[in-house]
């Protein structure tokens, strides 16, 4: 994992902390992470990054040198010595890491002492919303690509260091596997890569390129076809080295097309391929690929059978970040809320709860309902701020979805691996009706909640009216 220290927050969380300790120094809190809206203007989200964040809290501290750093910020050295020794024994409820997610809903819960809890925001933030986007993004491209391979290769395109997870939410969200080592390795992620054409520029004549690649690099062997001619040089020099290797009882893994229009070309290629019986030989495809350029190829049959995407992935392109919040509900026992002019971001008090429904079928129904965290079998649902609408939900089976994965700073379930998050993913996604999945105008999925969580919220509204 990548070496992060306590000292990868704000400064305002360790200001606060300050006064929290001198001033309340016993004091406890509990925090609601959700989001706004879901990324892409699509229907749903992937909640990814919680079992890097476990791993981080459990091993949080500030080093010697952070606290260097740290007095000349006019810290008070009694709170420098309490950061000396800080570790994060707080508890957290969470969604599972891959489940299907929905705005304006608590997604994961963290309770403790004041100043442990507040300072751990911004790391959390920082690996959850990131993660989120990027998984989501992943699954779109999933979606549109269908059956095909999918490699990630956007390492190089990454915001710097946002590489290194972005790589892992792409195999929660889909993606078979990545050209980024670092990722590959902590994460079990299946890695894979080709050539650059650097490599074909620094020898005299393609062929020769292609013929060396293939002597001392014969297994998975794709050659870059595209670096002087596609169709003029690179396959027929393809074709030339396939025969090669097949004489030597080998097989050319495939070509990659990076360039030009991806639907002729790859028509063209396939062709010229099988008709020099080498219709083993793959067809991958990169440059600047999306989910509508991969759906528009796909609709375009065009032959291709792996695509590599990096920048638009690993970028989370066009919505750059996903916007998660973390917000306080309730300090030393007692409700707190955070009112706004704008209705939806009127926060929620208490320990909460989230049930989701589940039809006849056993697929989701479209209605996750937040209660207090003591409430079971909730029978009815209502809007939380059109107190007209309210929806039944004795007719469903409703599960709960926030699960104790901490307690007093330690995980209280079994890690998981990246691939087990990525086939709960995937069966949860095909729980999800596909009028959520649409990528225009996808379902709105309801929330609600339940009359006591209302009743409690009504009433701290109440109180702080001016
Ligand atoms: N048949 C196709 N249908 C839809 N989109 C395509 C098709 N072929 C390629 N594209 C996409 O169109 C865009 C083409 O961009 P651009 O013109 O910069 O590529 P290029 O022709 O390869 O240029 P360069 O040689 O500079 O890389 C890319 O995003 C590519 O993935
Ligand atoms: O287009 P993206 O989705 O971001 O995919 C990654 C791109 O990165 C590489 O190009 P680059 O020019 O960096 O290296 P190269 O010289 O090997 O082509 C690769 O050839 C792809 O075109
Ligand atoms: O393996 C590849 O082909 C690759 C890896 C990273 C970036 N572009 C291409």
């Amino acid at each position: 994992m990548l070496n992060i220290s306590a000292s990868y927050t704000d400064l305002y969380q360790l200001t606060m902390a300050q006064v929290y300790f001198k001033a309340k120094p016993k004091s406890t809190a509990v925090f609601d992470y959700y989001f706004r809206n879901n990324p892409f203007q699509g229907g749903f989200t992937i909640f990814a990054g919680l079992e890097n964040i476990l791993d981080i809290l459990e091993n949080l501290r500030f080093t010697d040198a952070d606290i260097e750093y740290l007095k000349t910020h006019d810290f008070e050295n009694d709170f420098l010595e309490y950061l000396r020794d800080f570790r994060f024994r707080g508890s957290i409820f969470s969604v599972s890491e891959g489940d299907i997610v929905f705005p304006n809903r608590p997604i994961l819960q963290v309770a403790g002492s004041i100043i442990e809890v507040q300072i751990v925001e911004t790391v959390l933030l920082n690996i959850l919303n990131f993660q989120t986007l990027i998984a989501t993004k992943a699954n779109r491209i999933r979606r549109s690509a269908g059956d095909k391979i999918l490699l990630d290769m956007g390492l190089r395109r990454a915001h710097a260091t946002g590489g290194y997870f972005a790589s892992r939410a792409a195999a929660i969200g889909g993606f078979d596997s990545t050209s980024n080592v670092k990722s590959a390795k902590d994460f079990n992620i299946p890695s894979s890569g080709t050539m650059a054409h650097s490599f074909i520029q620094s020898y005299e004549d393609e062929l020769k390129a292609f013929q060396d690649f293939a002597l001392f690099r014969p297994n998975n062997c794709v050659l870059l076809v595209d670096t002087f001619s596609t169709l003029k040089s690179g396959i027929p020099n393809a074709i030339t080295v396939a025969k090669e290797m097949e004489s030597r009882g080998e097989r050319l893994f495939g070509v990659r097309l990076d360039s030009g229009d991806l639907a002729y070309l790859s028509k063209k290629t396939r062709k010229m391929l099988d008709d020099n019986n080498l219709d083993y030989v793959k067809i991958v495809a990169s440059n600047q690929l999306d989910e509508y350029v991969i759906k528009s190829l796909n609709e375009q049959n065009a032959p291709i059978d792996v695509y590599g995407v990096g920048t638009n992935l690993v970028t989370g392109k066009p919505d750059a970040a996903l916007d998660g919040v973390y917000k306080l509900s309730e300090y030393n026992g007692n409700p707190r809320i955070k009112l706004s002019e704008n209705f939806i971001k009127v926060s929620l008090p208490c320990k909460k709860q989230v049930y989701r429904m589940i039809d006849q079928n056993g697929m989701f129904y479209g209605a996750d309902a937040i209660c207090l965290a003591s409430e079971e079998n909730i029978t009815q649902m209502f809007h939380p701020f059109d107190s007209n609408k309210s929806l039944d939900l004795q007719v469903f089976k409703q599960e709960a979805l926030l699960e104790e994965v901490m307690v007093k700073g330690k995980r209280t379930k079994a890690k998981r691996t990246v691939s087990e998050i990525a086939e709960y993913a995937k069966m949860r996604l095909s729980l999800l009706p596909d009028e959520y999945k649409r990528f225009q105008n996808p379902h709105f999925y309801k929330i609600g909640l339940s009359a006591s969580l209302k009743a409690k919220r009504d009433e701290l509204i109440n109180q702080h009216k001016f």
